[in-house]
Formats: structure tokens, sequence, C-alpha cells
């Protein structure tokens, strides 16, 4: 799996497991296949209730042979709303390092969204750094910020680590070219969440996708995710799909401009979640 490196200095994954609703009684196992199948990336949160299996499934492979090694896999999780504050962010990176304790790190822990506010985000951003310097977390990110928001903590006077990653949606239906681009220029990595549209737009591929599905005889899961890497994004698809999680890495083909922007939909605006970019 190839892999980017971050304003931090660390490489991560250019594509990881989106983790989010993979139910509990099978999260260790597909964690586990999915390290076998190649990937090197997993993403999830306090609120996915399954950082223990994720971690678990991790430590397996970990486990299966002494030639892999804990800093070849990257874990992601997320301070949920709740946990915004500095108090409750300390307790939080605390809570989710134990439910990881076999991992011994963090290897990115992101703020999910910006919605507590001015002044609470720049304390929680305060215990994230902590967290830094206490070897408890590697890197650390934002997720749903709109520019304002990473302004905000760009231009703060506490600020000791920039941001390594925003982690918002993307999908030819929800491109945020113009916040993306601004994300990259800062040298913020831009994080692509639900890439496949959480599934909605995988069965009825638009016509024009149709020779370009034919062409490389791919799926459009695969057009989807190969689409977000080549406009320089770091894409989580999510499955539960066993037999699912080798296509959706298998990308062994290059889209041309002509197709990318076949792809591209500019005009469209569908998030499939929640929308918390523009809040204040
Ligand atoms: N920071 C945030 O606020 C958010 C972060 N995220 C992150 O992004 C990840 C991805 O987003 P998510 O909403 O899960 O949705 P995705 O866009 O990744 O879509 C997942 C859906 O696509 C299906 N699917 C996956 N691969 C294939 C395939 N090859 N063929 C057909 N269907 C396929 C899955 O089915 P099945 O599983 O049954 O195979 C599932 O129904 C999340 O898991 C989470 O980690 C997501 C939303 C918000
Ligand atoms: O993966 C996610 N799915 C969601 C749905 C609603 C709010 C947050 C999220 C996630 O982080």
């Amino acid at each position: 799996m190839k892999t980017i490196r971050l304003n931090s200095g660390k490489e991560i994954a250019e594509v990881g497991l989106g983790c989010y609703d993979i139910p509990n009684s099978v999260t260790k196992q597909i964690v586990f296949e999915a390290c076998q199948a190649g990937y090197r990336h997993f993403d999830t949160a306090v609120l996915y209730g399954n950082e223990y299996e994720v971690g678990q499934g991790i430590s397996q492979w970990l486990k299966s042979s002494k030639d892999h090694k804990r800093s070849e896999v990257w874990y992601t999780t997320k301070l949920w709303n709740s946990q915004c504050g500095y108090m409750q962010a300390k307790a939080g990176i605390k809570s989710c390092l134990e439910k990881v304790a076999d991992l011994q790190y963090i290897d990115m822990l992101l703020i999910h969204s910006p919605l507590c506010g001015p002044e609470e985000r720049l304390n929680t951003w305060k215990a994230c750094q902590e967290a830094v310097d206490e070897g408890l977390v590697k890197n650390i990110g934002v997720s749903n910020y709109g520019k304002h928001h990473i302004e905000q903590l760009l231009s703060w006077d506490g600020l000791k680590y920039p941001p390594a990653v925003n982690q918002i949606e993307i999908s030819p239906w929800c491109m945020r070219q113009e916040l993306a681009q601004w994300c990259l220029q800062q040298n913020v990595h831009v994080e692509a969440y639900a890439p496949l549209t959480h599934g909605y737009k995988l069965s009825h591929p638009p016509s024009e996708f149709v020779p370009i599905l034919e062409k490389y005889q791919i799926d459009m899961a695969q057009l989807l995710i190969k689409w977000s890497l080549q406009k320089g994004y770091i894409p989580l698809p999510k499955t539960k799909t066993p037999a699912r999680l080798k296509s959706n890495i298998t990308l062994d083909f290059e889209l041309t401009d002509e197709e990318m922007s076949i792809i591209d939909q500019p005009d469209a605006y569908d998030p499939t979640d929640w929308e918390c970019t523009n809040a204040p």
C-alpha cells in the first residue's frame, strides 16, 4: 500500500478501511482479514463503538507473524462532541488508549466535528497537543472542519502542531473542491469519508460512467476510490464484506484527465450524513 507523508513527517497508507457500522461481532475478524488483504490504515471513532474490536483485529495480525510490526499499521480514532473541552478531552484520550492498550499508542486522533464551538475547540486542541508530547498519540487532526475553523486553529497563539488532516465527506456528488484545495495548500491533507456515497450511488452508475467501467473492467467502488486518490485525497471506503476488501484496494489502472472530469459532478451537493463544515 502506497503512503502519503503528512505535515507531521509521518507516512499514512493512502487508503484506510472505514469502520463505521461494522458490527462488533465481526469487526475483529474483518480488520484481521483486511490486514491480510493489504490494508494498513483503519479509521474508527468513539462514536462507532468498535474501537476495542478494531484494536483486537490489528493485534491479532501483529501476533500472527514476527515480521508484522506495529509501525506498519495506522490506527485512527476520533473524540466525540461530548468529549470536547480540555478536561473532557484528556479523559477521552485516556479512555481511547485503554481500549487499544495492545497498540501502545494511537497513530492519529481527530476531533470529530467543530460543533463544540470556538473556545472549546481550542481547549480540546490543547489536550490533543499534550497527548502528542506525552507520546500517547502520534498525529492529531480534525474532521468536518470548514476553512474558518482551520483558520482559527492556525492563527491561535497556543498552536504547536497544525492539524495533519481534515477528514471531510468527499465523493463526485459532494466535491467540496474549494475547501479541499485550500486544505491541501495549507499542507493539511484531506481524508475523504463516505467515498462510496455510503453505498447509495453504487448500484446505478450514471450512463457516462459505463464506458469507463468497461474499459478498465472495474466496479463503481474501484472507480470512486481511484477518483479520490487521483484527486490527492486519502479515501476511507468501508466494507464489512470480506470479498470486497481486496477489490477495493486493487486499483492498477489510471483514469485519464478526461475520465476524471466525466466523473466530477461539480454541480451536485448530496452529502450522505451530517454537514457541519459551516457551523459557527
Ligand atoms: N468523520 C466523519 O464525520 C465521518 C467519517 N466516516 C468514515 O468514512 C468511512 C466510510 O464512510 P461510510 O459512510 O461508511 O460509507 P462508504 O462511502 O465507505 O460506503 C460504504 C457502503 O458501501 C458498500 N460497499 C463497500 N465496498 C463495496 C463494493 N466493492 N461493492 C458494493 N458495495 C460496496 C458497503 O457495504 P458492505 O459494508 O455491506 O460491504 C457499505 O454499504 C466510515 O466507515 C468512517 O470511517 C463516515 C462518515 C462520517
Ligand atoms: O462514520 C460516520 N457516520 C456518521 C453518521 C453521523 C455522524 C457521524 C458519523 C461518522 O463519523
